[in-house]
C-alpha cells in the first residue's frame, strides 16, 4: 500500500541521518536500565530511531511551553504549568507497552530536571462485573468496553495542573480493575498515555482523548507479524506469569500446551483481531508519528505527519 499523502516518509536509515547533532547521550547505564525491562529491544534501532524522537519531541514540547505562555500574555491569565500528552496508539501485543516505556526512560534520561509520567488507558476500562452487566465480557478493547468519560474527565483534570490525580489501575494478572488501586499523576512535564483507544473517536462524547494529547504516535506492523508477537508474549507469560495461583490463566497454564495455545489464537481471532480491524487501524493516519516495525520488531519505516 502506497504511504498517505500527507506524511513524510523515512526509510530506517534516512531517519536516522536527519539527526546530525546527536546531542542526547545514551549511556551505558542507560541502556542497561532498557535491557533490564526488555532485553530484546533492539539497542540499534534506540540509537538510529528512538533518540532522534526524543530529540524531536524535545522541539515539540519547547514550541508548546512556548504556545502556552504567548497564549496565557494574551488572556492576561498567570503563567502555568501545562503538561505535554503524548498518546501512544496500536494493535494489542504491537508493543505499545514496550515503547512507552523506553521513551520514559530516554526522555527521564534525556531531561533529568524534567518530570516524566506514563499512564495506560487499561485502568479505564470498566471492571468485570461492569462488563458482564452490559453483556460485553468479550468485547474487552472495544470502544464501549472504556469508561470514556472518566478518561476524558481525568485527562481534563491533569491539564488544568491538579495535584495528584487518581488514575484506576488494571490488572493482566487477574484480569480486570484492582479496586481501590490508583495510579497518582501530579503535575507532570510530560504525560504519556498508551492503549490501544489513545486516537479513538468515541461515539457517544463531544471531546476525545486526542483533543488532549499534543503528539501522537502509532505503532504499526502486518497483522500476521502481530498475532505471531501475541501468541508468542502468551506462551512466555505460561512460563512466568500464569504460574501464579491468582493469575486469571493460571488453570489454563496448567492444562494442555497446545489446547492453551489454540485458545490463545481463538481469543485474537474473534476479539483482537476484529478490534484492529473495525476500530484501531482506521485511526492510524491522524498520528503525528507512525513506527513501522517487521520481523523482530525491527523498525523498517517511519512516517511523519507533513500538516
Ligand atoms: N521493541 C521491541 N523489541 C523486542 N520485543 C518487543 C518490542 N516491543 C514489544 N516487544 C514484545 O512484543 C510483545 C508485545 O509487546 P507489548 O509492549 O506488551 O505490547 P502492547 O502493549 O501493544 O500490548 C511483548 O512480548 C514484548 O516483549
Ligand atoms: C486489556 C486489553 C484490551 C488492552 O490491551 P493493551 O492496551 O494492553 O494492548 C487487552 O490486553 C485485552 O485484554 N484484550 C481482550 C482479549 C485478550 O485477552 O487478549
Amino acid at each position: 500500500m502506497s504511504d498517505p499523502i500527507n506524511y513524510y516518509a523515512f526509510k530506517k536509515d534516512e531517519w536516522k541521518d536527519l539527526y546530525k547533532l546527536r546531542s542526547i547521550p545514551v549511556t551505558t547505564d542507560g541502556l542497561k536500565q532498557i535491557k533490564a525491562f526488555n532485553d530484546e529491544i533492539s539497542i540499534q534501532d534506540v540509537r538510529d530511531v528512538y533518540i532522534p524522537i526524543v530529540h524531536l519531541l524535545d522541539l515539540c514540547t519547547q514550541n508548546f511551553n512556548q504556545w502556552q505562555k504567548t497564549k496565557t500574555a494574551f488572556l492576561d491569565k498567570q503563567d502555568r504549568k501545562v503538561p505535554f500528552i503524548i498518546g501512544i496508539s496500536g494493535s494489542v501485543a504491537v508493543g505499545k507497552s514496550t515503547t512507552a516505556r523506553l521513551l520514559e526512560v530516554l526522555l527521564s534520561r534525556c531531561f533529568e530536571d524534567k518530570k516524566i509520567q506514563l499512564i495506560t488507558t487499561d485502568g479505564f476500562l470498566y471492571n468485570s462485573a461492569e462488563l458482564k452487566r452490559r453483556g460485553i465480557m468479550d468485547r474487552k478493547g472495544f470502544p464501549e468496553s472504556y469508561d470514556m468519560k472518566s478518561l476524558i474527565n481525568f485527562l481534563n483534570e491533569v491539564k488544568s495542573g491538579k495535584h495528584n490525580v487518581k488514575a484506576p489501575v488494571y490488572s493482566h494478572d487477574v484480569y480486570d480493575i484492582i479496586p481501590d488501586k490508583f495510579d497518582i499523576i501530579n503535575q507532570p512535564d510530560v504525560l504519556i498515555i498508551e492503549g490501544i483507544n489513545t486516537l479513538q473517536l468515541p461515539s457517544n462524547q463531544q471531546i476525545y482523548v486526542s483533543d488532549f494529547t499534543d503528539f501522537s504516535i502509532y505503532i504499526d506492523a502486518d497483522d500476521d507479524l502481530i498475532e505471531q508477537w501475541y501468541i508468542e508474549r502468551f506462551e512466555e507469560l505460561m512460563d512466568t506469569a500464569f504460574q501464579n495461583p491468582s493469575n486469571y490463566y493460571y488453570e489454563m497454564a496448567h492444562t494442555d500446551r497446545k489446547k492453551a495455545i489454540e485458545t490463545a489464537k481463538d481469543v485474537w481471532q474473534q476479539i483482537n483481531l476484529p478490534n484492529l480491524l473495525e476500530n484501531i487501524k482506521p485511526t492510524k493516519t491522524r498520528a503525528d508519528l507512525i513506527i513501522h516495525k517487521t520481523d523482530n520488531h525491527r523498525i523498517d519505516k517511519i512516517l511523519l505527519r507533513k500538516y
